[in-house]
């Protein structure tokens, strides 16, 4: 039973951003945890939601902002009279439907729970400050400052939006930003074990949710309602499973025949494991390997949910599949732990917490998946390597440096695998050389990376 809350979503918004600001939560499940527990009416549970993904989202540009009117260093601040400044001020900045009045004397009221005299007086002011002078305040423009204006205006770090400018230019860069900010597109795959996607369709209607036919995938739809999935019968009746349509793209890239052997390297929480499965009418055998013991139950479950039995959970890391399965499988799939730069969209506070360091640091990880789990496969199997990044150093750029230590290894054109037609010259480019880049500015999807190889000899 949910508790009826007296508290206000501002106060309860604070408690979250706490959590996701100082306890390290991630602002989706710090949130969905609260509104579990909670009983809003849904007018004030939108506006709890939209103040706590609006103030994560726009942190770098709500605290530029504060920086022009606060002497002291912000990091100084009591950490909830800063988030408290930072949910204020987002409410005067972005939030047209809340008068300005309003936002000030909220968040006044907030510091009096949370701050003594002198730190009630210091948000009143600054905040009256802002409001009186905001019209005042100028980002630097696109064209002196375009790393500067775009970080600001489209809320990301300055060290991603000066990556895609190199890469693609001011006008894609800013298509890229825009996408990452708005809601990504929830998708579901059918379970084609037990329901077609037709039928599956029909069902979740008559259940109240509306879908689509996913554009990319035969077995994927996209819905419109996301929350309370996991509460429908259709769901623990096991005839979908939530994925996203680029990451469906996987399996059908791979295309393992039924009775085939396969090796999934990385496999938890198994949304490709099960896909697969499923393309193999639930034949022959399916090695889940992921390094941490507790995402394995995730697999188990899901497989049980969904009645796939050709699947074998293992502990171990994937850079020792290729002595523990030596020329064995026929086919490998290795969807290798990412800087995850594809997916900003599904968790506002994500792009905050990424670095750059971190991006060489992982594709040495990947390199040494790859070298350590690629001699599992037979002479004639097949490699499917994917990532949901779009950084080359973590896609193209790994699986070059595999070839050229590994010769025996050739990507083979992609493009007849794909369940659907690429529309751009340079898409087609790519996959006739064995690898695709899905963007969320250009296909609506996750940014993801898929490459596929053939390991040379019969
Ligand atoms: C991108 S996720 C996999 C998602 C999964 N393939 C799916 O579709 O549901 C990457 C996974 O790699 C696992 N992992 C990280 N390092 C690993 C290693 N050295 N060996 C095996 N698994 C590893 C992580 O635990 C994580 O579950």
């Amino acid at each position: 039973m949910k508790k009826k809350y007296s508290v206000s979503p501002r106060q309860l918004a604070l408690g979250v951003l706490y959590e996701i600001e100082e306890q390290g939560a991630y602002s989706n499940l710090a949130l969905g945890k609260l509104l579990s527990r909670v009983h809003l009416p849904s007018l004030e549970r939108s506006f709890l939601t939209e103040l706590v993904y609006g103030t994560v989202r726009t942190k770098g540009t709500l605290d530029w902002v504060l920086r022009q009117f606060v002497k002291r260093d912000l990091g100084r601040i009591p950490p909830r009279i800063r988030l408290i400044l930072r949910m204020g001020l987002y409410q005067i900045m972005y939030l047209d439907k809340v008068p300005v009045s309003a936002a000030v004397n909220e968040s006044v009221e907030l510091a009096k729970k949370y701050g003594h005299a002198g730190l009630v007086k210091f948000v009143n002011g600054v905040l009256r400050n802002i409001a009186r002078n905001l019209n005042q305040v100028e980002f630097p423009s696109l064209d002196e400052d375009p790393v500067t204006h775009i970080s600001l205006v489209y809320y990301h770090p300055e060290w991603m939006v000066r990556r895609w400018l190199e890469r693609y230019g001011i006008e894609e860069t800013v298509a890229l930003c825009r996408a990452n900010n708005r809601p990504a597109v929830n998708c579901i795959r059918a379970n084609t074990l037990k329901v077609s996607r037709e039928e599956l369709a029909c069902r979740l209607q008559q259940e109240g949710i509306e879908v689509q036919q996913s554009p990319y995938v035969p077995e994927g739809l996209r819905i419109a309602e996301f929350s309370g999935l996991d509460e429908l019968a259709s769901f623990r009746q096991g005839l979908f499973m939530l994925q996203d349509e680029a990451s469906m793209l996987a399996a059908h890239v791979l295309k393992p025949e039924a009775g085939s052997f396969v090796i999934d390297a990385c496999a938890a929480p198994g949304s490709k494991t099960t896909h697969m499965a499923q393309l193999m009418g639930n034949r022959g055998k399916i090695i889940a390997w992921d390094i941490h013991p507790h995402r394995l139950k995730l697999i188990e479950d899901n497989c049980r949910r969904l009645g796939i039995d050709i699947v074998e959970v293992q502990l171990g890391d994937a850079r020792l599949l290729g002595e523990r399965y030596p020329g064995q499988a026929d086919y490998l799939l290795i969807d290798a732990p990412c800087s995850g730069l594809g997916v900003l969209r599904r968790r506002p506070d994500a792009r905050w917490r990424k670095n750059p360091e971190k991006i060489l640091e992982l594709q040495k990880l990947q390199l040494e998946i790859l070298d350590g789990a690629a001699n599992c496969l037979r002479p004639g199997g097949i490699l499917v390597y994917s990532t949901c990044t779009l950084e080359p150093e973590e896609n193209y750029l790994v699986i070059e440096k595999f070839k050229e230590k590994h010769p025996g290894f050739k990507t083979q054109d992609l493009s007849k695998f794909l369940p659907f037609p690429l529309e751009r010259e340079e898409d087609r480019r790519m996959a006739a050389k064995g690898y695709i880049q899905l963007l969320p500015h250009v296909h609506g999807t996750d940014g993801f990376f898929l490459a596929r190889l053939i390991k040379n000899g019969k």
